[in-house]
């Protein structure tokens, strides 16, 4: 999906991408999650490039950048789905080897089967597998989780129902409960705002705020720049290279902007 770039005027400018960017320090151990000199390549396309980032929880972090600059290959990263050329990603001072119950993933929409026969509660019921493997019995502990993570996203009243059957924002909003039921720190969420609707964007929009001053740490590509500062408290704009990060108004300037969308990424 295109990003909404009309309202910006910098933006229909060529630019040069720059030979150097602006980032935050990497190296730190004040930050939960630090992604250092990340590099990610398929084959022989360079999908990230000296990618640094450093934050922790409590934020909601916007990737921001034009098609193909890299969002969803930094979140599948972040969640150890896809391989690292260089650099390294660290939580809480340690490593990521592999995906790890701290991290939630929620893929684009077009990539998730939504026909897949499970009721809500079947779906957020699987947030609580790696506790207790697939066939493992539910403890009170699990069945306490699976509510809470039902009335945190508003659910009880859909739980019953069959995924299929529900709308697009109920959808994402059972997929972050299957997150919380995980009781993930870090949400990693590809476009969790593409295809709903003002109302079902709004009601994201405050779950999304609740959940990061609840602790966790969500981290989401997103396309509207009108919505990011109000949706998200940092932002990462990224051309396959870093372009900028920081606090979301101080670093989604038109420069910036026209630096990051001035180019269009391989
Ligand atoms: N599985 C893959 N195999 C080969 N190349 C890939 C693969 N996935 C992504 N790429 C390439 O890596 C680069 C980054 O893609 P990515 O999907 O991360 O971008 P994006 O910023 O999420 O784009 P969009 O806004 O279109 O979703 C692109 O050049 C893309 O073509």
């Amino acid at each position: 999906m295109s990003p909404r770039i009309t309202d910006h005027p910098a933006l229909g400018t060529a630019a040069q991408r720059p030979d150097h960017h602006t980032c935050c320090e990497h190296h730190d151990h004040h930050h939960e999650l630090v992604v250092s000199d990340l590099r990610v390549r398929y084959r022989q396309v360079i999908a990230l490039e000296n990618i640094d980032l450093a934050t922790s929880c409590g934020n909601r972090v916007a990737l921001i950048g034009p098609n193909g600059a890299g969002k969803s290959t930094l979140i599948k990263a972040i969640a150890g789905l896809v391989p690292r050329a260089a650099g390294s990603i660290a939580w809480r001072g340690t490593s990521i080897r592999r995906w790890s119950r701290e991290f939630a993933y929620l893929p684009q929409r077009e990539e998730v089967d939504w026909s897949f026969p499970i009721t809500v509660r079947g779906l957020v019921e699987m947030g609580r597998y790696p506790q207790t493997g697939m066939w493992g019995r539910f403890t009170e502990k699990d069945d306490a989780a699976v509510e809470h993570a039902l009335a945190t996203l508003d659910l009880l009243d859909l739980a019953e129902r069959q995924i299929r059957e529900l709308s697009g924002g109920q959808q994402q909003r059972a997929f972050l409960a299957r997150s919380i039921a995980q009781e993930a720190h870090v949400l990693l969420l590809d476009e969790p705002f593409t295809g709903l609707d003002r109302r079902a964007a709004a009601q994201l929009g405050e779950t999304l705020g609740k959940l990061a001053r609840e602790g966790r740490l969500v981290i989401a590509s997103h396309h509207d720049l009108n919505s990011a500062t109000v949706l998200f408290d940092e932002a990462l704009l990224l051309a396959t290279r870093p372009i900028a990060f920081g606090p979301a108004a101080e670093v989604l300037t038109p420069e910036n902007l026209a630096l990051t969308f001035g180019e269009t990424s391989r």
